[in-house]
């Protein structure tokens, strides 16, 4: 972590673009706001374009802005997202998602700086950094042909990637006490971890990374009756990986899981099975599943399920 935030404090004060690449959960979002923190823009807006959120055929409208009467529903005149970015920084989350029209119509916004609301025919110049991140690995996806190489190249001239938390040895640990210190209450008696707790927060995967890491502390905070936390504070996936394996299609333990528990567990059985089937490819994924492609994003990045494992 230390060696990225050294590159933050690097790049912060500059205007290039940024790409920021990592598993769902790694801290992609936190290391954008440190950036724009950091920068001379810091006082303006840092502006937060989710692409899963735009669809495709509105994506000009969203970004750039329209007119009043510029299409059916335009019923008075909009400024788009870029322009609230303007002086600030433009964070484009979810990168990846982006379909290849809308890609070019991007790559033209940041090469140019400027933009043409619809139905109005004088383009806006505006100052505007990009930082865009992504769980996918963008390269692949130029070399599968969804992504444009071009936009690639220009995104990437720096490039931050950050590693999933199992990869992140002894930072494991230390960022667990960091939490555990951050979100305990004055009251609260627990202060460390006992042996065991930390063998299992080191033994386990974190498929959804710092995100699970913050989140299994501040249960187990609530949960631990001692000054420590136990083993048997952290939730089954974590302290008791074994039993917890066949979780899903497995008898729940109904003294230790309450309902939610159970339905999350199961919910995380069933889309990481659907994914196996499907190849990790979203869309058909979603279709099986009835629910939209970005419906289907938002439960994937609940659960920290990354597709790109699934695709074969
Ligand atoms: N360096 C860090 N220090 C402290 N907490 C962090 C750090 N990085 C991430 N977190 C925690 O993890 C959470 C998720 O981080 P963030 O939203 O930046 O991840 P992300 O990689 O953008 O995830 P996604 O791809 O799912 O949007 C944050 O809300 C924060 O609680």
């Amino acid at each position: 972590m230390l060696e990225v935030m050294v590159i933050v404090d690097r790049v912060a004060p500059s205007n290039t673009s940024v790409l920021i690449t990592g598993e769902s959960g790694t801290g992609k979002e936190v290391i954008a706001r440190a950036i724009h923190n950091r920068s001379s823009r810091a006082e303006n807006r840092l502006q937060i374009i989710d692409c899963t959120a735009i669809p495709e055929s509105l994506f000009e409208s969203a970004l750039f802005g329209h007119v009043k009467g510029a299409f059916t529903g335009a019923v008075k005149d909009q400024a788009g997202q870029l322009k609230a970015a303007d002086g600030g920084t433009a964070f484009f989350d979810e990168l990846g998602e982006l379909p290849l029209t809308s890609q070019s119509k991007l790559l033209r916004v940041i090469q140019e700086q400027t933009f043409t609301p619809v139905g109005e025919d004088k383009p806006i110049q505006v100052d505007t950094r990009f930082i865009c991140a992504t769980n996918r690995d963008l390269q692949a996806e130029v070399h599968a042909g969804r992504f444009r190489q071009d936009l690639f190249y220009r995104l990437a001239v720096i490039h931050i990637e950050l590693p999933p938390l199992r990869q992140r040895g002894d930072d494991i640990v230390l960022l667990a006490e960091h939490f555990l210190q951050q979100l305990r209450s004055n009251e609260s008696l627990v202060g460390g971890f006992s042996e065991g707790a930390i063998q299992c927060i080191k033994r386990y995967r974190w498929p959804g990374n710092i995100r699970e890491l913050r989140n299994v502390v501040e249960r187990s905070i609530t949960l631990a009756r001692g000054e420590q936390i136990e083993v048997d504070d952290l939730p089954a996936a974590v302290g008791n990986p074994s039993q917890s394996q066949n979780e899903g299609d497995q008898g729940f333990d109904l003294a230790e899981v309450s309902r939610d528990e159970a339905l999350d567990t199961a919910d995380h059985a069933y889309l990481t099975r659907l994914l196996e089937k499907h190849h990790g490819v979203i869309a058909s994924a979603a279709r099986q599943a009835g629910l939209s492609r970005q419906g289907m994003n938002k439960l994937l990045k609940r659960h920290g399920i990354d597709a790109d494992e699934y695709r074969k």
